[in-house]
């Protein structure tokens, strides 16, 4: 069984309802399951700033679909909820993106994964860090990303008092 992590966003029409029934269709999929979704955030538009506020989630999965598989099941609920593609990064009635697929790196025609641009989204880290803190990363200089990985504390001179 594999995970991966989908960023969805919508910032046309009824927002939410677009978002719960990307999650709907998803989780419907005979070879997908829904396991965490992270709350619903309203974000700034980035990228393309001249549009609406978005409303944004992640989503965990477990499928048994291959990464362009998946791929090809977030188009299709693209395309059921009406997306039109006009303006790049422009508004859409919801967008699915894939975050991570295992710990795959995948560099294809139509496919990057990680997402090249999610380590400079807080619309993506903050629901994510929300359902799995422990895959939250941050790009080094050589283009990679490292993950990081909660150590202790420094809480603890708070019990010692004043
Ligand atoms: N990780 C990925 N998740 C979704 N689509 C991807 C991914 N990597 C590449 N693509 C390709 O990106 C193309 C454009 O996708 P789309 O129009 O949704 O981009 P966008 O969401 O507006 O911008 P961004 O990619 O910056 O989020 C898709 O047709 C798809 O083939
Ligand atoms: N706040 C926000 N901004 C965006 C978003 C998004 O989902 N949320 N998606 C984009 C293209 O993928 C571009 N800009």
């Amino acid at each position: 069984m594999n995970i991966a992590y989908l960023s969805i966003g919508s910032n046309i029409g009824d927002r939410l309802q677009h978002l719960t029934e990307a999650v709907r269709l998803l989780h419907l999929h005979d070879e997908i399951e829904v396991t965490g979704i992270s709350s619903v955030y309203e974000t700034e538009p980035v990228g393309y700033t001249n549009q609406a506020n978005f409303l944004n989630l992640v989503v965990r999965l477990e499928t048994s679909l291959n990464p362009f598989e998946l791929l090809g099941v977030c188009q299709g609920i693209e395309n059921d909820l009406g997306r039109v593609r006009e303006i790049r990064w422009g508004p859409r009635t919801v967008d699915l993106d894939i975050l991570l697929y295992n710990n795959d790196n995948i560099e294809s025609e139509n496919l990057t994964v990680p997402h090249p641009r999610m380590d400079e989204r807080a619309f993506v880290l903050v629901p994510l860090m929300e359902i799995a803190p422990n895959l939250v990363g941050v790009p080094i200089d050589d283009g990679g990303v490292i993950r990081w990985r909660k150590v202790e504390g420094v809480e603890h001179f708070l019990n010692e008092g004043k």
